[in-house]
């Protein structure tokens, strides 16, 4: 059978693949678990619209593509989950391990507080099922970085469960619309981290660093509700959100605080969902895309071929953009789960349950930190368009780029300028010199002072707003120079002296009278070239608005 051209579009929403076989059979795939004929595929979640732009061709089938995620988030915590080792990133290797991170015989676990708070606090911002009583499982398997040959991890009873994530994907031309989506969360699980294997290819060794076994992680399962990469990088980036907000995690991905498997499969809509594999440790939400789209065309182009998915471990190799088997782990794992012997059923108390007189240092109440969840990512874009008239898709940008929402706040602190006039500049100039030149927020030379001063003079119509770009450049550039000293330095000051524009008013009709007689015979957009004339004769230091009141006046006189 010839080999299937795979072919890439964007339909309306979202990128969708359309999978055609020279041959009679054609496939295609359309995200959010829709068929691009309109009927949604299996469990999928609450409504959400059909995103389709053509409908199949004739003698064309339909694809519909499924991803869970399960998401390994590293807790906030200056120790780890079951011993008194710091946690630090970067640390000497083994320098963080205690003998119960080694597993000698004979030390047991002791239970970090602050890790079960940070469960329950993420558990509630996610919606989900604070269970009461929660228990912990040992997992086996066997590997050189986990030296007690099982895991800790709460498989039967985990803390929290049934919960959803709302997150809203910006598309479009200009990625001017948000749709607002919601996958749901299976359960969050409290487990140990493992440690690290440190291949050296030169002395065909491996050394283990166990800095990291024992690190408390939260293990966040997902519903299979997502259909494309953009679906599934945008909600791992919310989530990211919740997290730096709760201060439950710092949910860095280059740091390996986040940390993705992603589960992918496709089936034909109507019938059950096909066999997943799952692309391991996915540290940024561009590879996480990138992976995913790859793993569904991989998965309709093998299928198209009359090959099958096989339910295997696949590693993104981020060089070549595609996914490839992990050697380590063939075969599906029996991981002999067993109860944790050493280790009670943790018991969580709320407003009802608890005992009269408990020692608060001695409990977790979860109502008292139900009462004091901080401000999460949805309740602070909803603010910013209520309190500064912005755009839903603004509020969006201002959070998802680390520091601008902070940048944002500082310029509007220190400014008279309008929300409405600061809003455009951070997003158009300031991002957009940033993004051009790929610097962070906190490498700006442009502090948030700067620019709210650039922003009065603008706003107070000291200078035009041409001026004020230029001045900006300035700003970029001449790094300490404050707006003023640039827009003394370069003469930038809006002209206001009307008897001055008067006069310029003056020289420039004198010096083209057909214009001034294209404008009196009936052609009144000839003004436009009046006005351009008197800009340029005040090296653009004149508001138009001023020059054209003037023409008029003269004009019609
Ligand atoms: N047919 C499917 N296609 C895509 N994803 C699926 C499918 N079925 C289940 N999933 C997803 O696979 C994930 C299963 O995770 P879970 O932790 O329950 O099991 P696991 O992957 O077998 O275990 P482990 O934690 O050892 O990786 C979930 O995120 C779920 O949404
Ligand atoms: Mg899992
Ligand atoms: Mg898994």
């Amino acid at each position: 059978m010839a080999a299937p051209m795979l072919r890439w579009g964007c339909v309306g929403r979202c990128w969708a693949l359309a999978c055609v076989d020279r041959g009679s059979r054609h496939r295609r795939w359309a995200p959010n678990g829709f068929t691009l004929s309109g009927r949604r595929g299996q469990n999928s979640m609450a409504p959400q619209p059909v995103i389709t732009a053509q409908k199949p061709r004739k003698g064309e089938h339909e694809w519909a593509a499924v991803v869970g995620l399960e998401i390994h988030v590293q807790i906030s915590s200056n120790s780890k989950l079951f011993s008194g080792s710091h946690v630090h990133f970067a640390a000497p290797p083994n320098s963080l391990v205690s003998f119960f991170d080694a597993s000698l015989p004979g030390t047991l676990p002791v239970l970090n507080r602050r890790c079960v708070e940070a469960a329950v606090m993420t558990g509630l911002a996610l919606n989900c099922r604070i269970n009461k009583k929660s228990l912990f499982d040992r997992k086996h398997y066997f590997y050189a970085d986990l030296p007690a040959g099982y895991q800790i991890t709460q498989q039967r009873l985990p803390i929290a469960v049934n919960g959803s994530l709302t997150y809203g994907v910006c598309v479009g031309n200009k990625r001017s619309q948000v749709i607002t989506k919601t996958v749901r969360i299976k359960q969050i699980q409290l487990e140990q981290d493992s440690g690290k294997s440190l291949h050296d290819d030169l002395r065909s060794q491996t050394l283990i660093d166990l800095n990291r076994a024992g690190v408390g992680l939260l293990e966040v399962v997902m519903e299979p509700d997502m259909t494309c990469g953009k679906e599934a990088a945008t909600a791992v980036r919310e989530l990211q959100l919740v997290l730096q907000a709760l201060g439950t995690s710092q949910a860095n991905m280059a740091e390996g605080q986040l940390r993705v498997d992603a589960n992918i499969s496709v089936h034909h809509p109507g019938e059950p969902f096909g066999i997943r594999t799952e692309v391991k440790n996915l540290n940024s939400t561009r590879f996480l895309a990138k992976a995913i789209d790859y793993e569904i065309q991989r998965q309709i182009n093998e299928l198209e071929n009359g090959g099958e998915i096989l339910n295997e471990t696949r590693s993104f190799d981020s060089r070549l953009g595609c996914t490839v088997p992990m050697r380590d782990k063939e075969g599906k794992q029996d991981y002999r789960f067993m109860p944790e012997p050493n280790l009670p059923p943790l018991v969580l108390y709320d407003a009802t349950s608890l005992p009269a007189g408990a020692d608060s240092q001695q409990v977790i109440d979860i109502d008292y930190i139900r009462e004091r969840l901080p401000e999460l990512p949805s309740m602070t874009r909803e603010k910013l368009v209520q309190q500064y008239g912005m755009l839903p898709e603004h509020s969006f940008t201002l959070l998802n780029e680390v520091g601008l929402l902070e940048f944002f706040q500082n310029v509007i602190k220190e400014t008279r300028a309008e929300p409405k006039l600061v809003t455009s500049w951070v997003l158009n100039t300031f991002l957009g010199y940033l993004k051009q030149q790929s610097l962070t927020v906190s490498e700006s030379p442009v502090t948030p002072s700067a620019l709210a001063e650039l922003l009065t003079l603008l706003d107070g119509k000291v200078i035009s707003s041409l001026a004020a770009k230029q001045v900006f450049e300035e700003l970029w550039k001449s790094k300490g120079k404050t707006a003023a000293q640039i827009v003394s330095e370069k003469k930038l000051e809006l002209m206001q002296a009307r008897e001055v524009l008067a006069q310029l008013c003056q020289t420039v009709m004198e010096g083209h009278p057909q214009v001034v007689m294209d404008v009196k015979t009936g052609n009144p957009k000839a003004i436009n070239k009046l006005i351009g004339l008197v800009r340029k004769a005040t090296l653009s230091r004149a508001d138009p608005t001023a020059i054209k009141k003037i023409l008029e006046e003269k004009l019609s006189s």
